[in-house]
């Protein structure tokens, strides 16, 4: 299997229509097939507008109407497929969940996100996702044949654990579908996006929906990937656009090697278990 291989993120216009964003991502899953892309990733709450007040009216079960339109694009377009997330309902609950595909459309992980986004920065910002969802409970990581790829969502980017870990169960690739705002988003996205490709040394890529400013949480856009030595390779602004990034792991390995974090650890002093 290839060490190099092509990675596209989708900063979809998500709109309250359900229908008109499963659609649309369909259609430039395949626009970002056709480009070479072997892993193709959607935004947190590709289907829905994001907040609260939309999960309940949103939520479907999995599988359902979204998980089925991102089985068939994945298995009509031979690619690996994160499906960013959907609000999920099972048991009267609800999640904030990731379902992904590999290129024979078969679900092959779901991923329910584990911190919930509960912040409150006076006279800023304020948002409590637990007013409405439920967390998940496992941490999930899937292979491509290409490398091993880490799955977590958005808020739970901030949680450096759980990088480390994926990183230990041997992750080249970090995705993390997330929805920033305009408060924690110029401050915070792409710098927790280089601290974990750089504490790892591994690729790591975040993928946002675009801003829509008429919507009730604006989301900050700058889906990017960035390297195992920090850089941002590549990036959008804020509106809908195919990120695309080429993954090299032999890049990864050099770096690895170069700088030796890996064989360097005081596993007698502290350890992520
Ligand atoms: N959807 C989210 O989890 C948003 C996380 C966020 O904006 C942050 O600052 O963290």
């Amino acid at each position: 299997m290839a060490s190099a291989f092509r990675i596209a993120l989708i900063q979809l216009a998500v709109t309250a229509n359900k229908v008109e964003n499963l659609t649309r991502a369909s259609k430039l899953i395949s626009e970002a097939a056709k480009s070479g892309a072997k892993i193709i990733s959607l935004p947190e709450c590709f289907n829905s507008p994001y907040g609260t007040k939309y999960f309940p009216e949103y939520a479907e079960k999995i599988p359902g109407q979204s998980t089925e339109s991102l089985s068939k694009a994945a298995k009509d377009n031979e690619v690996f497929l994160v499906g960013g997330s959907i609000p999920e309902e099972d048991n009267g609950k609800l999640y904030n969940t990731c379902t992904v595909y590999n290129p024979k459309g078969e679900m092959i992980a779901k991923h329910r996100k584990i911190h919930l986004f509960d912040i409150d920065i006076p006279g800023k910002f304020k948002f409590k996702e637990s007013d409405a969802l439920s967390p998940g409970n496992t941490l999930t990581v899937f292979d491509t044949g290409f490398c091993k790829v880490g799955i977590a969502i958005c808020y739970d980017i901030r949680f450096a654990e759980i990088a480390q870990l994926y990183c230990k169960q041997g992750c080249g690739l970090l995705l993390y579908p997330g929805a920033f705002n305009m408060t924690t988003g110029p401050a915070h996205w792409e710098i927790l996006q280089k601290a974990r490709a750089l504490d790892n040394q591994l690729y790591v890529a975040a993928i946002s929906p675009a801003r829509d400013e008429t919507a009730s949480y604006i989301a900050w856009g700058h889906t990017s990937a960035v390297n195992p030595w920090g850089e941002v390779i590549a990036k959008a602004n804020h509106e809908e656009k195919i990120v695309y990034a080429d993954i090299d792991l032999a890049y990864m390995n050099e770096v690895r090697q170069q700088i030796p974090l890996q064989h360097q650890r005081r596993h007698d002093l502290y350890q992520v278990l």
